[in-house]
């Protein structure tokens, strides 16, 4: 028994308010339902039609949605009691392993920063291993990483010395004001870096003085002429070794390996989930920690005590064997104050994790999982060579380049039933699914301090395009044989399973935001009405819309409150809801079937990380930024001139027949409501005129495409 826990876990009181609010809500969505039956066999048309499959998927969709709210558990760790069970000379080992995939998307300055922000860790040295991947099989990169190397001898025992939180020395020189010597050395030595590596990526190329050393010149001897990114032969270089290397002040360095993986045009190399199921391999040839950390390349650490703070779950005797992962919900530092494109996720990172949490387990979120090796690799069949010799002798590395090669995993259930699951462009979520399924547990750790603070793209069309990939690989995972609705609901607590159904099947939300987005504007500028009169009695069909709709959005408003956000950042996040609805969401959908057709390969296209100065003063300032022609920004652009036509119209109507406002009255309302949600959208179109504003292009597109749409509709009424 231990005197003191090292984590402790409570079921939220919410649950109760939750429940009592999914019954109600559930009973009146039942009725309207049935109305809608009725209306389909006594009155039926097209629009009775629509609005029934609109209002099926918004159910389907909101009753999955309930099932994150109906147990939620609040977790806490007590690093300080870890003393315990385990001496600092007993922990685990840790590998931890970055991914990038591009020099010149994600510059290897910040790749850098993620990277010494951990190998600062407060961890013992000799049990500390850094896997960086990189896809790009970039010499920049390397080149870079040979500079990161050296610096890192300075700054590990600078941040020691000075007990920093922050070990990204970009963001630490950026908020730090003091002026020692040492501070001001430092900062001196990383500037040098950053113009360096800057000016080589600049220029595609480095200075051939800079790579004199004999150790340099074999390294670099691997880019022959036929070498490219899609195919080329492995490449590992040992940068750091930890019973080797010494900081300035002798003390050990942890290790640091430049890994990429051999790539060849004719064998899939399954993105990021290729990287990190090569990654396992080799770090169980050189270090076969029994933990690791995986982390995308524009996430740093905030925290250098968040190895502690998982080690709570994974020692002492309370310790779950079937825990597979400690979860970190993804936090972001560069996002404006009032959220403009809602990419703090609010609801998924603080309130999807811990309602998970009850039910069996959070999803893996790509970034910030330390997952239990043995979790991954649990059926494999060839028993795995374990490290039991320094690193560098020839036999390691040779075998590590073995695993490396991309014809390894040939014939073998890698990608399947062991490591990172393939078939998807969200490895992540998909993972996890598959964890939960056969019985793996997982958990959301969460202090007050975020353990990761990581970019989100703060262009709009960079952001959808990044949703849009996600809901495609969603669906992906949806609609393959492993659906969370048939497999998932075999293996794993039925609630749970709807979780899952609810995060894969979010790009069905478009089908009833199109509907709701054009059917009853259609209708307006006919002055038809589709929906009940404000009129009928006191307990009509009306008042169930009104119940239903500030039901479920004023619901939405006070778990976002609760989540600790603010008015604004939620007005701005059902606004997102509403543009993902009318572009991503339809465009995942679309490519989704164009790729099951096989018309079509969809990648995993990387994100920029690059910042642009002018899109970085915009958005600081809170404005949407459109700039670029696209056709998710024209869908959205064509739903919010339909919405403003049909307003208009539907104004003039009730101005000159007051008694229409009756009839009229929730086909005005919404699209009132869309208009609303669109001013960013007018006012990019005629009163803006920086570079950000609407192209007009876009805007002439969209209003010929909105225009054919009325006609087609009046030729065919
Ligand atoms: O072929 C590839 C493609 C990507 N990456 C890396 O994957 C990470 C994520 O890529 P990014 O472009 O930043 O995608 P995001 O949409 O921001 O990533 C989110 O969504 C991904 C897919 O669900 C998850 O893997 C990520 O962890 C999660 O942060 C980056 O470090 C990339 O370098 C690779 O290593 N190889
Ligand atoms: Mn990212």
């Amino acid at each position: 028994m231990l005197k003191a826990p090292l984590h402790t876990s409570r079921l939220s009181r919410t649950r109760w308010f939750n429940r009592l609010y999914t019954l109600i809500q559930t009973i009146a969505i039942i009725v309207l339902l049935y109305r809608h039956f009725c209306n389909l066999i006594y009155s039926p048309s097209f629009t009775t039609v629509f609005l029934l499959v609109a209002d099926l998927v918004l159910a389907f969709l909101w009753l999955t949605w309930q099932a994150f709210f109906l147990n939620p558990v609040r977790r806490q760790v007590f690093p300080n009691n870890l003393a315990q069970v385990a001496k600092e000379s007993e922990y685990p080992g840790l590998d931890i392993f970055v991914c990038t995939a591009d020099p010149f998307k994600e510059p290897p300055i910040g790749v850098i920063n993620t990277v010494l922000s951990v190998l600062a860790y407060d961890y013992p040295p000799e049990k500390l291993s850094v896997y960086l991947s990189d896809d790009g099989g970039s010499q920049l990169t390397l080149f870079a990483f040979m500079e990161a190397a050296k610096f890192a001898r300075h700054w590990l025992p600078y941040c020691k010395d000075y007990n920093l939180k922050e070990r990204s020395p970009e963001v630490h020189f950026r908020n730090d004001a003091s002026y020692d010597d040492d501070t001001f050395e430092l900062k001196e030595m990383y500037n040098e870096m950053k113009a360096t590596i800057k000016n080589a990526v600049d220029r595609g190329a480095f200075d051939p003085d800079q790579m004199n050393h004999d150790h340099t010149i074999k390294a670099f001897s691997k880019w022959t002429p036929g070498f490219t990114r899609h195919d080329h032969p492995t490449v590992i270089e040992v940068l750091l070794k930890n019973n080797n290397d010494k900081d300035v002040i002798g003390h050990y360095m942890p290790n640091l390996f430049y890994i990429s993986r051999e790539k060849n045009k004719s064998k899939p190399h399954h993105s990021k989930a290729g990287a990190l199921n090569t990654l396992i391999r080799v770090s169980s040839v050189m270090t076969n920690a029994p933990i690791f950390l995986t982390l995308d390349c524009d996430m740093h650490s905030n925290d250098p005590k968040t190895p502690l703070n998982t080690l709570c779950y994974f020692l002492g005797p309370n310790a779950d064997p079937k825990l597979a992962f400690v979860q970190y919900p993804q936090r972001f530092h560069n996002i404006n104050r009032n959220d403009t494109y809602a990419a703090e996720h609010v609801l998924e990172t603080r309130v999807c994790t811990v309602g998970m949490d009850g039910l069996g387990g959070t999803i893996f979120m790509g970034s910030g999982g330390f997952f239990r090796r043995q979790a991954l690799i649990e059926h494999l069949k060839d028993s795995q060579p374990i490290r039991n010799e320094p690193i560098q002798t020839k036999y390691n590395l040779e075998l590590a380049h073995h695993v490396a090669s991309c014809s390894y995993e040939d014939n073998t259930k890698w990608g399947d039933e062991i490591g990172f699951r393939y078939g998807t462009l969200v490895e992540d979520i998909y993972t996890s699914f598959h964890l939960h399924c056969l019985g793996w547990q997982s958990v959301t750790c969460d202090p007050t301090r975020a353990a990761f603070r990581g970019n989100m793209p703060i262009a709009l069309n960079d952001f959808l395009n990044q949703s849009n990939r996600w809901y495609m690989g969603m669906l992906q995972a949806a609609l393959s044989k492993y659906s969370p609705m048939t497999y998932g609901m075999k293996f794993m607590n039925p609630l749970h399973a709807l979780c899952y159904t609810h995060y894969l099947f979010r790009a069905f939300w478009s089908i009833p935001v199109l509907i709701y987005a054009f059917v009853p504007q259609l209708a307006l500028v006919n002055a038809t009405s589709i929906f009940p009169k404000v009129s009928d009695s006191w307990f009509s069909w009306f008042s169930l819309y009104a119940f239903l709709f500030l039901g479920a959005y004023g619901k939405d408003f006070i778990d976002y409150m609760m989540a600790g956000s603010t008015i604004i950042r939620w007005w701005n996040h059902q606004r997102m809801w509403l543009i993902l609805g009318c572009s991503s969401y339809p465009f995942s959908m679309f490519d989704w079937l164009l790729t099951s057709l096989g018309m079509s390969t969809i990648e995993f296209n990387v994100t920029s990380k690059v910042s642009d100065r002018e899109i970085s003063y915009r958005y600081r300032q809170g404005v949407f930024e459109f700039g670029v022609e696209s056709p998710l920004l024209l869908s959205a652009t064509i739903a919010s001139i339909v919405n403003l036509f049909a307003f208009l119209i539907g104004i003039k109507h009730v101005l000159t027949n007051n008694e229409m406002l009756e009839e009229l009255f929730i086909q005005l309302f919404i699209a009132g409501f869309a208009v609303l949600n669109s001013l960013p959208i007018y006012i990019a179109m005629v009163l803006r005129s920086d570079k950000g504003k609407m192209p007009t292009r876009t805007t002439l597109k969209s209003v010929c495409v909105a225009l054919v749409i009325y006609l087609v509709f009046f030729l065919t009424l």
